[in-house]
């Protein structure tokens, strides 16, 4: 089984494999490319796109500077919004649905470490290293999230739900609800 297979199964893996690390560099690449690009460049700016994401629906439009790990990880539905400044680790799948508004600084996390340093740390002659494993991220149609909220490994957020600016979403949430705080919790039924 390659570092990836592992990466993708949830096991813990080596972030510093070299076939990781080609995937990692390539998306530096793009990124840079896209970052860069004035924004009226939209067929542009959606070739890139395609190229870096597994999926990337109608309409969706992702604001600079936009930051990810790998990008070939990540599916968007379309005509879903991306604010400025969003960092997605797409150290597994991260998934979003069509409609979505991410708002600035939004952070979808799918990588954690080992809680004790000593199971964290691998050091040996040659090199010290850390171990990594990874959850999925899913998250439903017609989803608005506010600024700055930060989404945790293996979360699923419903369809039709709003989570207020500032949340940290430790738990998954059901659809149609308002939720928000820290940590993210379920203030009302949105029906
Ligand atoms: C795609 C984009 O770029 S969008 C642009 C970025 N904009 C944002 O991120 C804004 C996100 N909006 C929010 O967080 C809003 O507060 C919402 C949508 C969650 C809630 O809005 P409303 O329903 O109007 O809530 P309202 O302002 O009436 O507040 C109700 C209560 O919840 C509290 N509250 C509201 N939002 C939050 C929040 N995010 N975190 C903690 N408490 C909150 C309020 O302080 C208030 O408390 P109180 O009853 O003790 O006075």
């Amino acid at each position: 089984m390659t570092e990836k297979d592992k990466m993708l199964n949830g096991e813990n893996y080596n972030s510093r494999d070299s076939e990781l690390l080609r995937m990692y560099h390539k998306a530096r690449k793009l990124l840079k490319e896209y970052n860069n690009l004035d924004s009226e460049l939209t067929k542009e700016r959606d070739r890139i796109l395609n190229h870096l994401f597994e999926f990337k629906g109608k309409g969706v439009w992702i604001e600079t500077p936009f930051f990810c790990d790998y990008g070939e990880n990540i599916s968007i539905g379309e005509n879903t919004f991306v604010n400025t400044n969003c960092m997605f680790l797409d150290n597994n799948k991260i998934s979003i649905g069509k409609n979505g508004l991410i708002a600035p600084y939004v952070q979808i996390y799918t990588a954690s470490h080992p809680l004790k340093a000593s199971d964290r740390i691998i050091e040996n002659r040659n090199e010290t290293r850390y171990l990594t494993s990874t959850k999925p991220v899913t998250i439903g149609d017609n989803v608005w999230i506010g600024g700055n909220s930060v989404i945790f490994p293996g979360i699923t957020i419903g369809n039709n739900v709003t989570i207020g600016a500032g949340s940290i979403v430790t738990k998954s949430i059901p659809d149609n609800v308002l939720a928000y705080g820290n940590p993210c919790e379920v203030k009302k039924e949105l029906k």
